[in-house]
């Protein structure tokens, strides 16, 4: 079975990233969405995307930004991977991967469990993340219905994990990979590498 893949996202400093990296993680996200406490630059996540080695991803988040502008922020940062967390159609992710980029879309569990069955289907094949409806909240969710009926491809669990829920929750869903930002975090937006550390332990320890 692959290993699971975890992502640390809304990165800001060389340390919190040097530290996600340190301790195995496979992404480390920087959101450009505008308006999150997170909120990086193409030129500061460009400099601190410098310090990741080739084998993890840098993830740019994006959220209901006009495709030309994703584009434009992704490559100027010279991120690895574009996470779309709106409500992006998957032409805009077939038009990423086709300028080089590897994707990530997002949805929120509600929107998911929404989809029309043959939509559904569509987001098979691509990488998928379920996440809380309020992104970056530190918010978990009912996975009753997730678990029911799983995505069938490669998909990430996120909203509300911490180091101390995550072994639990991906022993009981068997998400593909893991995505967490306020649950390694000391105050909102601030990275605690401690955390960061004991996430990924945990996280792993559940494989
Ligand atoms: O992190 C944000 O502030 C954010 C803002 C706008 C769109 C997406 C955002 N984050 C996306 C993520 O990938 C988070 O890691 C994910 O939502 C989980 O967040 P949390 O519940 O805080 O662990």
């Amino acid at each position: 079975m692959p290993q699971l893949y975890i992502k640390i996202c809304g990165l800001s400093t060389p340390e919190s990233v040097a530290a996600a990296v340190a301790a195995g993680a496979d992404a480390v996200g920087f959101v450009f969405a505008p308006g999150s406490p997170r909120t990086v630059d193409a030129e500061l996540a460009a400099s601190l995307g410098q310090a990741v080695p080739a084998d993890v991803e840098t993830v740019g988040v994006f959220r209901n930004q006009p495709l030309a502008e994703v584009m434009d922020i992704a490559t100027s940062a010279a991120v690895s991977t574009v996470q779309l967390h709106g409500d992006e159609p998957l032409a805009d992710i077939r038009a990423l991967r086709d300028a080089g980029f590897k994707t990530l879309r997002a949805f929120s569990v509600d929107a998911f469990e929404a989809l029309p069955e043959a939509e559904r289907l569509l987001w098979d094949a691509e990488r998928i993340l379920i996440d809380a409806v309020e992104p970056g909240a530190g918010v978990t969710f009912d996975a009753t219905n997730v678990l029911a009926e799983p995505p069938a491809g490669m998909w990430l669990l996120a909203g509300g994990l911490n180091p101390g829920n995550v072994a639990g929750l991906v022993k009981t869903l068997n998400p593909s990979g893991v995505d967490v930002s306020s649950g390694v975090e000391s105050s909102r937006g601030v990275k605690d590498n401690g955390l960061i550390a004991d996430f990924i332990r945990a996280a792993r320890s559940a494989e």
